[in-house]
């Protein structure tokens, strides 16, 4: 028996809440925004400032542990159970196009809409209830559907679309395979297992897929796949937390253009895909030049998008990173959420193919989800972060990292890299490494 409180955990956390949400519905006032809304139309996140930031996080870090103590541990437990179902209305809205088939403003009979969809009614309008139970969809009245804010973002924003159907078609499907894929008989799996890493092709995708081919093997082989991962890769770059800008602005770039003297400095983008970072990253620094590189189909998709603003700053190439860098003595190679894509002896691997090009003082730059000590977040946040790793896990056998584990990391892959700075976004589950090349180093 635990001995009781005052006030008890729950009446705390539960005015940590109104606290914290009173302050952000005051800031929000005092600026002339509106409160928070699944009307269509209302922001997709609720513009705040850093400090504001950190009260939102906290008030979600209390509703989540006061949910869990008011459900109490049966209740929680089969909450847990209920959340699996929680995608299948999702995947339907994105495999059905539902969004598009909705005006803005427009309110349609659940079975009307069901009809639409030309599958069986009875099965869309049960999906159609629990997407508007998800605010996925709204009911304006009984027996009707219409936008929400995140069903009309949906039908506006071509990337989220992607985001969600890479979402439900690539990875959903890897989920409930997880803990089958550590049991699974794979060849050679022993011997791999002593390497230090379990390869990309021996992983609950595989099992989900039915394919010995890693998952980016497979996208080769698919170009609305591809096209879809970089759309969905594009909106990842526009989350809370993982917005270009964050990085931009906890390193500084700028530095690498004094130590030019006034020439332009090159940065090459690893893993750039679409060239999101690189366009911002120039639009703020113009004299850079930034060679995006990537996966050959990637690239060729990647071509039409890039703004003409960015022609002669941004140059698109296709290289596989496990070959050697072609872009030599460029003043700094960035890596961003490519290195939790694989697990540690791949990791090496795609370092190692730097080596040849790097000239003294080159930087390595990696911007990549960091996860916290135990302890510095609420479990809630903590959650997010893990549910990545696990969806990294999932699809390439790969990893989140702690700080300590990058370092350790990028010095194994040669102990002349030197780490230089090391900086956790704010509101962010992403950090930045910042490490030089040191050639004199001692192996
Ligand atoms: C998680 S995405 C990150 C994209 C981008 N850096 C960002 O932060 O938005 C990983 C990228 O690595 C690319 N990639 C995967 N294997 C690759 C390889 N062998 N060589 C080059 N790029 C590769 C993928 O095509 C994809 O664009």
């Amino acid at each position: 028996m635990t001995a009781s409180r005052d006030p008890p955990r729950t009446v705390e956390l539960a005015t940590a809440i109104l606290q914290h949400t009173t302050s952000v519905e005051t800031y929000l006032q005092e600026n002339g925004l509106p409160s928070p809304s699944f009307s269509p139309g209302a922001p997709p996140k609720l513009p705040l400032p850093p400090d504001l930031q950190q009260k939102l996080a906290a008030a979600l870090g209390a509703l989540d542990e006061l949910q869990a103590l008011l459900l109490g541990p049966m209740g929680w437990l089969m909450n847990q159970v209920g959340h699996a179902y929680d995608l299948c209305s999702l995947h339907a809205l994105y495999r059905f196009n539902i969004p598009a088939k909705l005006a803005v403003g427009e309110e349609i009979e659940v079975a009307e809409m069901a009809r639409r969809c030309g599958a069986d009614e009875d099965a869309m309008t049960r999906l159609l209830h629990h997407a508007a139970t998800n605010y996925l969809l709204q009911r304006p009245r009984p027996g009707y559907v219409a936008h929400s804010a995140v069903s009309a973002m949906m039908a506006t924003v071509p990337a989220l679309h992607d985001f969600v159907g890479n979402a439900c078609e690539d990875m959903w499907p890897s989920a409930p395979r997880v803990v089958s894929a550590l049991t699974h008989t794979w060849p050679g799996s022993g011997a791999t297992a002593a390497e230090g890493g379990r390869p990309p092709n021996q992983t609950a995708h595989n099992l989900a897929e039915g394919t010995d081919l890693p998952f980016f093997e497979t996208l080769k082989h698919d170009a609305e796949r591809t096209r879809r991962f970089a759309g969905s890769m594009s909106m990842l770059t526009a989350m809370p937390g993982f917005e270009p800008t964050a990085a931009l602005e906890s390193y500084d770039w700028g530095a690498l253009m004094t130590q030019k003297d006034g020439e332009d400095a090159t940065v090459v983008d690893v893993g750039g895909s679409a060239g999101t970072f690189a366009v911002a990253l120039t639009d703020k620094y113009p004299s850079l030049r930034v060679v995006v590189q990537d996966l050959p189909d990637v690239i060729d998709k990647a071509r039409a998008g890039l703004p003409s603003r960015s022609a002669g700053r941004v140059t698109l190439m296709g290289h596989d990173f496990f070959t050697p860098q072609p872009v030599k003595g460029a003043d700094a190679y960035f890596f961003r959420q490519i290195l939790h894509d694989w697990s540690d002896d791949f990791c090496l691997r795609i370092l190692r193919q730097l080596v040849a090009a790097l000239k003294p003082g080159a930087r390595l730059v990696i911007n990549d989800v960091t996860i916290p000590p135990p302890g510095a977040t609420s479990l809630y946040e903590e959650r997010q972060i893990r549910c990545k790793d696990i969806a990294m896990m999932s699809m390439f056998n790969s990893k989140e990292r702690t700080m300590d584990e990058w370092k350790e990391l990028v010095t194994k892959a040669d102990a002349r890299f030197r780490l230089k700075s090391v900086v956790q976004l704010p509101a962010s589950p992403m950090g930045v490494l910042e490490f030089t090349w040191e050639p004199d180093r001692a192996q």
